[in-house]
């Protein structure tokens, strides 16, 4: 019989499941709150639980723990990165982030992403396969217990497109945000999707109150398409307008996040463009100077065209920052960490 992965059961799921093996519904709230909020490492941990149960939950059920396999610190602003492997043997990486403001986790959604965009290290390779909810809630449950301190915001930018995996991911947003477990703000969580248009109403008919980031990266449909494959399928003004729908569905102002690429996107008229496609919108622009990836060959535009692209934005009233590069000692683009793992892997 195929175990249950217990991690990835809501707190209504958890509540049948206990039912169905012939145990008290209310037996739910203590297991839910020893994995989501205690974050115990098994079952045997479960102290308040007879040895009968805990045993009849150890055959029943697969625990989901992430294995730590590397970590690396940043010594100019404390910045983690950590390259974690999955029961089947594959790796992921997340990020920890501290601000003033708090701890701040980026976390990935799947074993690679099958969407191609051109400058991004994290599909080189294609997708292997989705992650559960219970392996992104783990991503956080770990990085948690390393650093002994409690994380308060989230961001799914890591390797994957979330909407690629909507159920996994919607649930997984349920989850962290449910009272019974860590109890994240959803206005703390922000998933940034490269625009899969219906995937994008369909969150927004969630209820959710989280922050919606659309990976823009260019100002018109032509530029769109040579970065990112997805915008054949679905063009530019179909995912703005996905997000004015967004934003009147939930009142939540939408973020555009838009990679700065020497020579592609970052002129003037591109800034021009870009203000014409999203003024009128509640937004704001998330600036990010493109991370070179070896194997590509995009380049970062230079500082004083990122700024000039900033004023030009601002000066129309379009609200910009341009993203604070954290952890640069421990450099490498979103998705690199892994990918070098593998390539050594495959050396060895
Ligand atoms: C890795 S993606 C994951 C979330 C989702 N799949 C998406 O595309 O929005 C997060 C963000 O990183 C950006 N990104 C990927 N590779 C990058 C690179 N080399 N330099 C700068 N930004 C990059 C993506 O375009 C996206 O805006
Ligand atoms: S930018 Fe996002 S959607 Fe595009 S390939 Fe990378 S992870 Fe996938």
């Amino acid at each position: 019989m195929e175990k249950t992965d217990i991690k990835s059961l809501d707190y209504d799921e958890l509540k049948d499941f206990f039912v169905s093996i012939g145990e008290k519904p209310f037996r739910a709230k203590q297991v839910y709150q020893w994995i989501h909020e205690k974050q115990a490492d098994g079952f045997e941990e479960m102290t308040n639980l007879s040895k009968n149960l805990r045993e009849k939950l150890a055959e029943t059920c697969e625990y989901t723990c992430l294995e730590n396999v590397q970590t690396l610190v940043s010594e100019l602003d404390g910045t983690r990165k950590y390259l974690f492997r999955l029961s089947d043997g594959y790796v992921v990486e997340s990020v920890l982030m501290r601000y003033q403001h708090g701890n701040s986790v980026c976390i990935s959604t799947q074993v690679g992403c099958r969407m191609g965009c051109r400058f991004c290290a994290s599909t080189i390779g294609g997708k292997t396969r989705d992650l559960t909810a219970g392996e992104m809630l783990d991503q956080i449950y770990r990085i948690q217990k390393d650093i002994g301190e409690r994380v308060s915001n989230l961001v799914m930018m890591g390797t994957g497109e979330p909407l690629d995996n909507y159920d996994n991911a919607v649930k997984f947003i349920r989850m962290l945000s449910d009272e019974h477990g860590l109890n994240i703000s959803q206005r703390n969580i922000t998933l940034s999707t490269c625009g899969i248009v219906p995937r994008m109403r369909q969150l927004a008919d969630e209820g959710f109150q989280i922050t919606l980031a659309l990976s823009l990266h260019a100002p018109n449909q032509e530029k769109r398409k040579a970065l990112l494959p997805i915008a054949g399928k679905y063009e530019i003004h179909e995912a703005v307008d996905a997000c004015r729908y967004y934003y009147e569905k939930t009142g939540r102002r939408i973020t555009f996040e838009y990679s700065l690429v020497g020579g592609q996107n970052d002129s003037k008229e591109d800034a021009k463009q870009l203000y014409e496609l999203i003024h009128g919108i509640n937004c704001h622009v998330n600036l990010i100077p493109v991370n070179p990836v070896k194997e590509r060959s995009y380049v970062q535009s230079e500082r004083k065209v990122i700024v000039e692209f900033k004023n030009k934005l601002e000066n129309c009233g379009i609200n910009v920052t341009i993203r604070r590069e954290m952890g640069r000692d421990i450099g490498g683009a979103c998705g690199q960490l892994r990918k070098s793992y593998m390539d050594k892997e495959k050396k060895e």
